[in-house]
């Protein structure tokens, strides 16, 4: 069942347009992470929803409830919604447990075992309830307003990278507790980022914002398998494009005849495969060619280790290479990177991706 619903939304800042038409539908309980690069509108978009910002068209429903259409808005105090900002605009005179029982009403029953709840549950040390803002990190602030957002259950939770001060064994296990929480207490929540690994792995469902329109909207696995075109695909992570011939659930590329969703397409098109797709063995430049079914051989140019994935630029040396083809990136666990200029053979497993343009 859709839970918030953006229908047409349109924002122009001067003469220039920050959002365009934006259709969305979020489901009750779902996370949604907003990606896409800087400047492409999901702040916008985040603060229309929440009603610090005013559209200049569309409408936006919550549960039923219209909470904007034109001039008319139910006020933001008044939706409902927590929202943490970018910077967690605390309020700087006010303690750590003032912050996250601000909202909270005085007298509530079991008020401070709440705010002592939000702080367990954002891993801030309880001995920092009386410090001040300026008196902590900015890790430590994004989680004293996440905790403060949360304290106030709301019925829609809008993130707008909250992780994005935090150091990387931090932000994992945040990203993992809240959106553990998020899903326990069945909160729909929206997430802003520009980090795909992060939208990939805390959402259940990703738009992806591109000068302000909706590029697409789908499932982490959908948008990552089957971007709608090349900078979809490579925003969501690295992708090698090949231009391909298309026959029955198969393309001939650079690297041979691979298999690919090819549906009822048939000739020129441009085809994806992930890094991870491809698989790199050693081989000698005297090994009979490989067969055009899935497999060619490669010269590696360039290594770049990365820890658990490393990366390797393999250029084509098989009559399938394209001149203008650059060389391929493959990912290689680290212990068994091969040497620069070492030949290698080439495989693919899974299909390859036909674009629709
Ligand atoms: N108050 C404002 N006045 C004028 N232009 C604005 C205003 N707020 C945003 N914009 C412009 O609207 C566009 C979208 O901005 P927005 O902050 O929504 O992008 P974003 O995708 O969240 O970017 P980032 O990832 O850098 O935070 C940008 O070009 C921005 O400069």
């Amino acid at each position: 069942m859709t839970f918030l619903t953006i229908q047409g939304i349109g924002k122009r800042y001067g003469g220039m347009a920050a959002l365009d038409g934006i259709d969305l539908a979020v489901p009750a309980g779902a996370r949604m992470a907003i990606v896409g690069r800087s400047g492409s509108g999901k702040t916008t978009l985040l603060r229309i929803v929440a009603g610090f910002e005013t559209a200049d068209s569309g409408r936006v429903t919550l549960d039923g409830q219209v909470l904007a259409e034109g001039a008319s808005a139910v006020p933001a105090h008044r939706r409902g919604i927590g929202y943490v900002p970018q910077d967690g605009a605390l309020f700087p005179h006010l303690s750590v447990a003032d912050n996250i029982a601000f909202g909270l009403e005085r007298g509530l029953p079991g008020r401070d075992a709440r705010v002592l709840d939000m702080m367990d549950m954002v891993e801030l040390d309880r001995r920092m309830l009386g410090r001040r803002p300026h008196e902590l990190s900015g890790g430590q602030q994004q989680r004293v307003a996440l905790a403060r957002a949360l304290a106030r259950q709301p019925r829609l939770m809008l993130l707008d990278e909250p992780f994005s001060a935090l150091d990387t064994g931090l932000r994992e296990t945040m990203r993992k507790a809240v959106a553990d929480l998020l899903r326990a207490a069945g909160v729909t929540t929206i997430l802003v980022t520009h980090d795909q690994n992060e939208a990939l792995s805390f959402a259940d469902h990703v738009a992806v914002l591109r000068q302000g329109r909706l590029a697409q909207a789908g499932t982490p696995q959908e948008l990552y398998h089957r971007p709608c075109d090349r900078d979809t695909a490579a925003f969501l992570g690295d992708a090698i494009v090949l231009p391909a011939e298309l026959g029955d659930g198969w393309a001939a590329c650079g690297l041979g005849r691979v298999a690919a969703d090819t549906g009822s397409r048939r000739g020129r098109a441009e085809i994806m495969l992930r890094p991870e797709q491809l698989r790199l063995a050693p081989a000698s430049p005297a090994d009979p060619a490989a067969s055009p079914e899935a497999a060619c051989h490669g010269r590696v140019t360039a290594v770049e280790f990365g820890g658990a994935v490393c990366k390797v630029a393999v250029s084509l040396l098989n009559g399938h290479a394209q001149d203008s083809q650059p060389a391929l990136t493959v990912h290689s666990s680290s212990l068994d990177l091969p040497a620069i200029n070492t030949h290698v053979r080439i495989t693919v497993s899974g299909k390859a991706h036909v674009f629709a343009t």
